[in-house]
């Protein structure tokens, strides 16, 4: 692999002068560097990837056992060996039959049952079948549940808007006072639905929230709350204990990791909100993907290209970010999401077998949509003095056909940002500018200086044909097997996240001294703070 890398580094050397436009000298480059699937279409050609770049990072992919990984994925496999578990979340948006076996057990039969018990649930609380506890119908459903209980949902209930005809979904997270106060003053007790989503069901925050929540529920409508209460989680135990009853909880396995999570019951409210015919189309969506990923040849393969385009800026060029940018406002939590997919998965410094990485992994992953986000950070991605490489994302078709000079300009915005970033503007043409703006002399070069685009800056482009639950569920799974691929590339498990434990630990030791306990111990800076903070 090695070598692999010494010629990629060779191949960047020997390109980098090399503006991206020249390559659309090339009048099939764009054919040549886009693929299309069932709906997605990904360009990757507004980068500096030429065939040979291209070669070698397949046989990157390939020397990395990516096939041998997938299928070991897919299959059931441990891969997970930090903590001995399987990855099967493909498996809960997967229509086949054909016995997965996890540790002597086909884990198909399960799944199965738990989408049609959430389906059931779902249907009877949309329909009145299952009501309040004082026979009204259920208008409103919190979902407390934070990371992978939450940001999944979250993003896919706004981004099919279009589709919520079910109740309103409200969603707890932060352990901040303020979130459960801004969310419960709004509703009624009466007719709230509390969905309890924690796979552990031993996350602090969530179980703050629920205890404040359930209070809340108490207090309006008397101490009888269970018709009130759903679970989602992988410990019954912990469910029951908290008093919610067992045909109320969906569980699932521990081989379906949080950030992995909202194809099964972590979706429940996602399913309340579109019902469930959408909510199968979202994972049939995410089942397309799989298949493609599976199936396609590297060159034509989505993720595959995403990841290798990853690779090369991270690691072949040095950038040390990348921008989500969708020019989609339903999917302005999509920035929020894929940073947990994205970072809690491949945010890691130590390889497989626990040696230190050779190489740098995971960017920094962010975003806002377009067009919001070229009134704000886009200076910087223009005329920044870091290349931060830009991934757009944008529909054919919005749902607003009677707003379509909206669409319009949406579309135009989104090209117009990749062909700026490409292209750029030389000093020779903001010479010229300024020159018609009046100004002369060494005023003249001074504004040329500040009006001058560097441009050669990478982007890719996913477009699709309408924000659909099908078209989500690709984009979604997409992204994850994506994520899948840069860590096989990288030789790290994405699939534990043991760097957000410190935190956990240290703030339950604060906890007391946060409440006047003597911070004895703790550095000074630390100290100063909670004497500060214990107004
Ligand atoms: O679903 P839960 O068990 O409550 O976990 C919620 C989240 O918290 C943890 O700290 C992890 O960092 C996340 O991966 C997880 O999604």
């Amino acid at each position: 692999m090695s070598a692999i890398w010494t010629e990629l580094e060779e191949r960047h050397r020997a390109t980098s002068a090399r503006r991206i436009a020249s390559l659309f000298d090339d009048p099939d480059r764009f054919d040549r560097f886009s693929t299309e699937t069932d709906d997605l279409l990904l360009d990757i050609s507004k980068t500096n990837i030429d065939d040979e770049a291209l070669a070698l990072l397949i046989s990157l992919a390939d020397s990395a056992g990516l096939a041998d990984r997938r299928d070991a994925m897919f299959r059931g496999d441990k891969i997970n060996m930090a903590e001995n578990r399987a990855v099967l979340h493909t498996a809960l948006r997967s229509p086949e039959t054909a016995p997965l076996v996890v540790d002597g057990v086909d884990v198909r039969p399960a799944v199965t049952e738990t989408l049609d018990r959430m389906e059931r649930f779902a249907r009877a609380v949309r329909s009145g079948d299952v009501t309040a506890q004082n026979g009204a119908i259920f208008t409103d459903v919190i979902n407390i549940g934070i990371g992978g209980s939450d940001l999944g949902p979250v993003m896919a209930t706004l981004a099919l808007a279009p589709y919520h005809d079910g109740p309103n979904v409200h969603f707890l997270s932060n352990v901040d006072g303020a979130h459960a106060h801004d969310i419960l003053k709004r509703l009624n007790p009466e007719t709230t639905l509390v969905i309890v989503a924690s796979k552990t069901f031993t996350t602090i925050e969530t179980m703050t929230n629920a205890g404040t929540v359930l209070d809340w529920l108490r207090a309006g409508i008397g101490t009888d709350i269970g018709a009130h209460l759903a679970a989602v989680s992988t410990a019954r135990d912990r469910t029951a204990a908290m008093g919610i009853a067992e045909e109320r909880v969906f569980g699932f396995a521990d081989w379906v990791g949080g950030r992995y999570s909202l194809w099964g019951p972590v979706g429940l409210p996602i399913m309340l909100a579109i019902g469930p015919e959408n909510f199968r189309a979202l994972l049939a969506g995410g089942h397309a993907m799989d298949r493609h990923f599976q199936t396609a040849e590297a060159r034509q393969n989505l993720p595959v290209l995403m990841a290798l385009v990853g690779i090369w800026h991270r690691n072949i060029c040095g950038y040390g970010s990348r921008a989500v940018l969708p020019y989609d406002q339903r999917l302005s939590r999509l920035p929020a999401y894929l940073q947990q997919l994205d970072m809690e998965s491949n945010g890691k410094s130590v390889a497989m077998d626990g040696s230190r990485l050779e190489r740098s992994a995971g960017p920094v992953v962010w975003g806002e949509p377009g067009t919001n986000g070229q009134h704000a950070f886009y200076q910087l991605l223009h005329q920044g003095t870091d290349v931060v490489p830009a991934e757009f994302l944008i529909a054919a078709e919005s749902h607003e056909p009677g707003l379509q000079a909206h669409h319009d300009l949406l579309k135009a915005n989104c090209l117009a940002q990749s062909e700026a970033l490409m292209l750029g503007r030389s000093f020779k043409q903001a010479l010229q500018i300024a020159e018609q703006l009046g100004f002369g002399g060494e005023a003249r070069k001074r504004q040329a200086a500040h009006r001058s685009f560097p441009g050669n800056r990478p982007s890719i482009t996913l477009a699709y044909p309408k924000l659909t639950p099908f078209v989500l569920g690709q984009i979604i799974a997409l992204y994850e097997h994506r994520v899948f691929v840069e860590g096989v590339i990288w030789g790290i498990n994405s699939f534990d996240q043991w760097g957000v434990e410190l935190g956990k630990e240290l703030a339950n030791g604060l906890l007391p001294m946060v409440q006047g306990a003597d911070p004895a111990g703790k550095d000074g800076s630390t100290r100063g703070l909670l004497h500060k903070l214990s107004a």
